[in-house]
């Protein structure tokens, strides 16, 4: 006590020194606390964007992404921007004149070039992915082919957009992309993916399967529990710093609208008579006369192919939903399998395990039909919906749902019975894994489909190992900063009122 007092008598000066070291205390809490309120404060993003044209066999959509420029390695910072249905049939359908498919494009273009602002125009990339009814005139009509994605070329061209292609995309890599979309949405990339010094864990976290029905083709993609047997429906990717072995098929020609015209081919009979087809998908009282010439077009039908003397056959509907099923199952082979499991048509497909996301057509369809909360509703269940349904007379439907296309309203009848014959008896769903099923549209505010993972894997925006992050967030790291700072400056401080020596200073030792 004495010594204290000796020291605060020998050192008048030591209150000044408390003084200007609460103001530098107190200044500094200032300092700390407005750097804190302005670093919080949102600063203006430098966005990018991306435009993806799905150009599918029924019709054209035009996608645009934006994502914030310094995250773009980030999974899940990317987003559909806008959206655009362009008006008319699918770019395939353009075969004969090859201009109008180019032509056709040009309304959602310009929208594009309002809603992306000007000065990210010519960093802005655009790409062109055409599908099944691309696939099916390249078949057909090589040459028509090419014009059509030449006409499509030169419009997406002729804007002030980084032109990055146009092109038919494989049934497998529509199939890869559609994965890639629905997870990366899900932010299944995300999870656990962060590099933690040595203990990173290199376990492919959970993902969701993807089904996709076209009108011209339909995919299956999903990271099954045993080994893929076959090379040809096997992708590897290494996303995040984990390794995903996915299985996907492609099946050409089992589109809803390809599966309708090979069912109507397949229980056609050469002595169907007067040229009437008593058909079970259509509901009773609904009637439609189509051309054997075009119902034989498609390389899809052209096998099935009769020594007909009519060239119209007229369908007339019976509204038999079992019935319907019973002419659909005809359309799928279940002999021919050399591989330890098939789906059908002698394709190799391993055990269906885990959750799926039906979209694009799948999600139209169960829709419509009230069938997509499958929490509620058993295998069972949406059959006895589809007799309910099927079995109702053209003439009531039509009342019910006025504003409903013709063309959607009248096949919805077959749509549901080819989705309910494709999962149960092509892929193997059954009632217990019926609700591992969701039928989706989008997820937050993008679509599911093969777009936005087209565009993430052409722009490299998901790299192959996760970004290291330091192990302290940024927030954390400052809070121990300033907590130590300010324990150490209360040392010196005491360490200096109570022993009269700067214990902090060590060149005041040295003197
Ligand atoms: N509202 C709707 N109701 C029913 N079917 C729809 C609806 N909107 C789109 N479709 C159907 O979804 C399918 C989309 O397929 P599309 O992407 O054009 O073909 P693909 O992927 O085989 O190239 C088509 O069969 C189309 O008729
Ligand atoms: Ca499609």
């Amino acid at each position: 006590m004495d010594t204290k007092r000796d020291m605060q008598q020998k050192n008048p000066w030591h209150r000044k020194l408390i003084v200007i070291l609460t103001i530098l205390f107190i200044v500094g809490i200032i300092v700390i606390v407005s750097t804190a309120i302005i670093q919080n404060k949102p600063l203006p993003q430098k966005m990018k964007y991306g435009i993806v044209l799905d150009a599918g066999s029924s019709h054209t959509s035009l996608y645009i992404y934006k994502w914030p420029a310094e995250k773009e390695n980030d999974t899940g910072v990317v987003q559909q921007h806008h959206a655009c249905n362009v008006k008319g049939p699918g770019i395939s359908s353009y075969s004969a004149k090859t201009d109008n498919a180019g032509k056709s494009l040009s309304e959602c273009m310009d929208l594009a070039k309002t809603s992306i602002p000007d000065v990210r125009h010519s960093e802005t990339p655009v790409y062109l992915g055409a599908t099944a009814g691309m696939r099916l005139l390249r078949e057909q009509d090589d040459m028509a082919s090419e014009n059509v994605l030449t006409s499509v070329a030169n419009t997406l061209r002729s804007y002030p957009f980084k032109y990055e292609g146009a092109r038919i995309i494989t049934g497998q890599e529509e199939g890869a992309y559609g994965w890639i979309t629905v997870n990366y949405l899900q932010g299944n990339f995300q999870k656990n993916s962060r590099f933690f010094g040595p203990f990173q864990d290199t376990q492919a976290s959970v993902t969701l399967g993807a089904l996709d029905l076209g009108g011209a083709s339909t995919q299956i993609t999903f990271v099954p529990q045993e080994e893929i047997e076959s090379e040809e429906n096997s992708l590897h990717f290494r996303l995040y710093g984990k390794d995903y072995n996915v299985y996907t098929h492609s099946f050409l020609c089992y589109g809803k609208d390809q599966a309708l015209n090979l069912t109507v081919a397949i229980n056609l009979k050469i002595d169907e008579p007067d040229n009437v087809q008593e058909n079970p998908c259509f509901h009773v009282g609904y009637s439609k006369t189509i051309s054997l010439k075009n119902l034989y077009k498609s390389p899809c039908t052209a096998k099935q192919k009769k020594n007909l003397r009519m060239d119209s056959v007229v369908l007339n509907g019976t509204g038999n939903a079992s019935k319907c099923r019973e002419n659909v199952l005809k359309i799928f082979n279940f002999s021919d399998c050399t591989s330890s499991s098939c789906s059908f048509n002698g394709i190799y497909q391993p055990h269906i395990y885990g959750s799926f996301g039906a979209f694009s057509a799948y999600y139209f369809v169960m829709q419509f039909l009230n069938l997509t909360t499958h929490h509620e509703t058993s295998l069972a269940k949406v059959k006895e919906k589809m007799e309910y349904f099927c079995s109702t007379p053209w003439a009531s439907v039509k009342q019910r749902f006025p504003t409903v296309k013709e063309k959607y309203l009248s096949e919805y009848c077959f749509s549901g019975n080819y989705i309910i014959t494709l999962l149960e008896n092509g892929y193997s769903f059954t009632e217990d894994n019926w609700n591992t099923i969701t039928f989706i549209k989008k997820i937050g505010n993008s679509d599911a489909g093969w777009t936005l993972g087209y565009m993430l894997n052409l722009t490299n925006m998901i790299p192959a190992e996760a970004p290291s992050s330091p192990p302290l967030p940024y927030g954390g790291y400052v809070a121990i900063m300033v907590i130590f700072s300010l324990l150490l400056l209360a040392l010196c401080t005491i360490g200096y009122i109570f022993f009269g020596k700067p214990a902090c200073n060590s060149q005041k030792h040295i003197i």
